[in-house]
């Protein structure tokens, strides 16, 4: 008996009002589950009765579901003839979404349903600030809460007065100090974390680490794993999602090289807050602060009270998300030029796979 089973789906952050949502699919006799790793086509999902692989059919229109690690689902259970099916992705609370490194115009879901975005910054290296106002567009795009955790400390003989800085770029959001080699501030981590948490960063940032010192000993729990579709079969799943002891999920992502921006407008406003306040006193309500008479984000510059390099940073981040946008304009046009044949040939082949309305 692994611990896997004295979990509950509670500890992987079901709650009162999903489980009032859930009504009307519990009443067809589909269960909930979360994903704790997805795939093209297939997932690994946590239900009540344990861990579980569910294929994940296309939807009506035929396209593949879209199932992100974190994703909580309705699923046909497995049968002795069948394996569990995914019926339906319940809402999403949040998401976080990147541009694809490819520059396709389809954000990459990262993680969904998390409710802490931590931003994982190694006090070893020089700090990057726009690395960091980058992460926290996407953080507070996503609907989650952004939180930045500088790690190794021991590494970094002025970590408090680096925690400023970055404080500095961060209007609205809590900065902590770690090191996973001495300890210091991982109490803090637990204490900022409520709900499911995911870690962003580079590679090398020190997530697994500081994911480790979160996890204590349970850790070994993430790779065995057994697996309980009643057919007796035992396999080592990888989890991208954990339980934390002290309550709280884990999300793991792999580490980030390119964090593109996608659809980012309000995330950008929120993470260059000073920003945003200062642009509701600029004398034209469309104001681009760039040689506007009458600005008062330029102004403030003038003052001395917004440094230069941040308006510059805010305008090359809404540049880029300008271009993302555009991609996607061009690729809802090639969409649209699909023709109506086209269309209705996929919809009958569907029907012909999936009988079941989806
Ligand atoms: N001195 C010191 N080193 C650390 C600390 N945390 C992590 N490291 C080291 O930094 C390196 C990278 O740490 P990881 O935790 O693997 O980084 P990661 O972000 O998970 O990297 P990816 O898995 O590639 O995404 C390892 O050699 C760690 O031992 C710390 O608090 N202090
Ligand atoms: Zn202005």
């Amino acid at each position: 008996m692994s611990s896997e089973h004295s979990l509950t789906l509670a500890d992987y952050g079901w709650d009162e009002q999903r489980d009032n949502d859930f009504a009307e699919h519990a009443a067809q006799g589909l269960v909930p589950g979360r994903v704790v790793r997805a795939e093209r086509g297939q997932c690994d999902v946590v239900t009540a009765a344990g861990l579980i692989r569910a294929t994940v059919p296309p939807d009506s229109t035929g396209d593949q579901h879209v199932l992100c690690t974190g994703d909580w689902a309705a699923l046909q259970p497995p049968t002795a003839q069948s394996a569990a099916t995914i019926t339906a992705i319940l809402d999403r609370r949040s998401a976080v979404t990147r541009a694809r490194v490819s520059g396709t115009s389809v954000g990459q879901l990262l993680a969904a349903n998390v409710d802490i975005v931590a931003i994982v910054v190694s006090l070893a290296d020089p700090l990057k600030q726009s690395r960091i106002e980058r992460l926290l567009a996407l953080a507070w795009e996503s609907g989650g809460m952004p939180l930045v955790i500088l790690t190794k400390a021991d590494q970094c003989p002025d970590a408090h007065q680096k925690a400023t800085e970055v404080a500095d770029i961060a209007p609205g959001v809590n900065v902590l100090v770690t090191s996973a080699t001495t300890g210091e501030g991982i109490d803090d981590v637990r204490a900022a974390i409520t709900g499911t948490v995911v870690l962003l960063g580079r590679s090398g940032a020190g997530k697994s680490s500081l994911g480790n010192c979160l996890l204590g000993s349970d850790l070994l729990a993430i790779n065995t794993v057994r697996d309980t579709d009643g057919k007796g079969r035992h396999t080592t799943a990888w989890r991208e999602l954990v339980p934390l002891p002290g309550g709280g999920v884990l999300l793991d992502t792999p580490g980030l090289r390119g964090v593109g921006l996608h659809d980012v407008d309000d995330g950008l406003d929120q993470t260059f807050a000073e920003i945003t306040d200062l642009a509701e006193h600029c004398r034209f309500t469309d104001c681009a602060h760039q040689t506007e008479p009458g600005c008062a984000v330029l102004a403030a510059i003038e003052d001395g009270d917004l440094p230069r390099r941040r308006l510059d940073s805010y305008h090359r981040l809404q540049r880029e998300n300008a271009h993302a946008a555009a991609r996607t304009d061009a690729r809802l046009r090639a969409e649209a030029k699909r023709s109506a044949k086209e269309m209705g040939r996929l919809r009958k082949s569907i029907n012909r796979s999936h009988p079941r309305k989806m």
